[in-house]
C-alpha cells in the first residue's frame, strides 16, 4: 500500500515522462484510477518500461521500477520526445503519423490533443480556429456567416496568422464558425491546408495531431488514431462557463448550455462532414473524468493504435525499400 500523502508528480508530466522513456525508476510517479492503472501498466511494460502497481486510497499507484530498455545515458538537446517505438517508425517513416480528435463543443478536445502532442513531438492544429477565423472576419466586415458568398470569400483568403487572436475563443465566434462550417464552398476551401498541415507538419515533427469535427472522418480518413471525445451537453457547458468566466467574459451558464445545444445540433444535421464519429473511431466519455484521468485515458487508448501504427509504418518501409 503506499501512502495516500506520498507525494506524486503531475499525471501529465508523469506519463509524459513514462511515455519518453524518461522515467526515474522507484519514484511513483501517478496515482491512477484502477480502471486505468491496469491497461496502463500493461501499456508500459509493452514498450519496455517496468512497472509495479500497488493500491493508494481508492487508486492505483503506478511506479516504475527499472530503467526502460532504450533510457538514454543522457538527455541532451536533440533528444527527441517519443518512445523507443517512436522513434524507430520515426527513422522508418515513409510519411507523418496523424492524430485525428474529433468531438462537440467544449468537450476537451483541444485540451487533449495539446498534451498529446507536447508528450510525442508532435505538430497541433486546432481545426475549429480556421473556421473561428472565418467566420469572425464575417462577423467584423458586418456581414452574414451563413451568407454562402461573404463566407467562402473569407475563407479563400484566411491569413493564418490570425490563428492566435483570443477573440476567436467568443461564444459569438463559435456560432459564425458553425454556421460557415456548413457551407461546402468554405469546407473545400479549408481542406487543404488541413491536410498540408497533416502531411508535413512544421517544424520537420513526424506527425501531427489535429482536432475538429471531421478529421477522423474526411480530412484524414487514413489517420491510424482516431479519438471522439464527447461528455454531456451539461458538463460541456459548465466547463465553457468557466473557461470564459475566468478569461473576464460575461457569460450566463444556461445561456452556454443552449447555444451549445444549438450549435452540436447544426453540427451534426448538416448536408456536409457532419459531426459523428469515424467508423474506426475510439470513443472517449470525459464527462466524469477530471483533466489527468481524460489524458489517461486518450494515452492509453491512443499509444496502442500508435504502436500498432509504428509497426506497420515499419513494415512498409521495409517492404518498400526491399528489406526483409
Ligand atoms: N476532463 C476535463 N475536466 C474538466 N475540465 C476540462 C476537461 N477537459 C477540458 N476541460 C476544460 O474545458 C474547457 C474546454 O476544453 P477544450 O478547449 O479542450 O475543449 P474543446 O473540445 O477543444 O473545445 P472547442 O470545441 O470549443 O474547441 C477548457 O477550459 C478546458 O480546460
Ligand atoms: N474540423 C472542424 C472544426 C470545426 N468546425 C466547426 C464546428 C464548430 O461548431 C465550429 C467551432 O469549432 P470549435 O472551435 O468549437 O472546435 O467550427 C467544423 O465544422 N469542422
Amino acid at each position: 500500500m503506499v501512502p495516500e500523502d506520498q507525494p506524486h508528480e503531475p499525471v501529465p508530466l508523469a506519463l509524459a515522462r513514462l511515455f519518453a522513456g524518461l522515467a526515474c525508476p522507484g519514484r511513483t510517479t501517478a496515482a491512477l484510477p484502477p480502471t486505468l492503472g491496469g491497461p496502463l501498466a500493461d501499456l508500459l511494460a509493452a514498450f519496455g518500461i517496468p512497472v509495479a502497481l500497488a493500491p493508494c486510497g481508492a487508486r492505483l499507484a503506478l511506479t516504475v521500477t527499472g530503467e526502460a530498455e532504450t533510457t538514454p545515458a543522457s538527455l541532451t538537446a536533440d533528444w527527441v520526445t517519443a518512445p523507443p517505438w517512436v522513434r524507430a517508425a520515426q527513422a522508418a517513416s515513409t510519411g507523418a503519423i496523424t492524430v485525428a480528435i474529433d468531438g462537440p463543443a467544449a468537450a476537451g478536445k483541444g485540451t487533449l490533443a495539446r498534451s498529446l502532442a507536447d508528450a510525442l513531438g508532435l505538430a497541433y492544429l486546432d481545426t475549429g480556429r480556421l473556421y473561428r477565423a472565418t467566420g469572425y472576419s464575417v462577423l467584423q466586415a458586418g456581414g452574414d456567416p451563413s451568407d454562402p458568398a461573404a463566407a467562402e470569400q473569407a475563407a479563400r483568403s484566411l491569413d493564418t496568422r490570425v490563428l492566435a487572436d483570443p477573440a476567436l475563443r467568443s461564444e459569438a465566434a463559435g456560432d459564425a464558425a458553425s454556421r460557415v462550417a456548413a457551407i461546402p464552398a468554405v469546407r473545400d476551401a479549408l481542406l487543404a491546408f488541413q491536410r498540408q498541415f497533416a502531411r508535413t507538419p512544421p517544424d520537420g515533427a513526424w506527425g501531427a495531431v489535429l482536432d475538429g469535427r471531421d478529421i477522423g472522418s474526411v480530412v484524414c480518413p487514413s489517420a491510424p488514431v482516431k479519438l471522439f471525445v464527447t461528455a454531456s451537453a451539461e458538463t460541456r457547458a459548465q466547463r465553457r462557463f468557466l473557461e470564459l468566466r475566468d478569461a473576464g467574459q460575461d457569460v450566463i451558464e444556461s445561456r452556454i448550455l443552449q447555444d451549445m445545444k444549438a450549435r452540436d445540433a447544426r453540427d451534426s444535421s448538416r448536408g456536409i462532414a457532419p459531426l459523428v464519429p469515424a467508423a474506426d473511431a475510439v470513443v472517449l466519455d470525459t464527462s466524469d473524468l477530471d483533466r489527468t484521468e481524460a489524458l489517461a485515458a486518450a494515452f492509453a487508448l491512443a499509444g496502442d493504435r500508435l504502436r500498432a501504427a509504428g509497426s506497420d509504418v515499419a513494415r512498409a518501409s521495409m517492404s518498400h525499400t526491399g528489406a526483409s
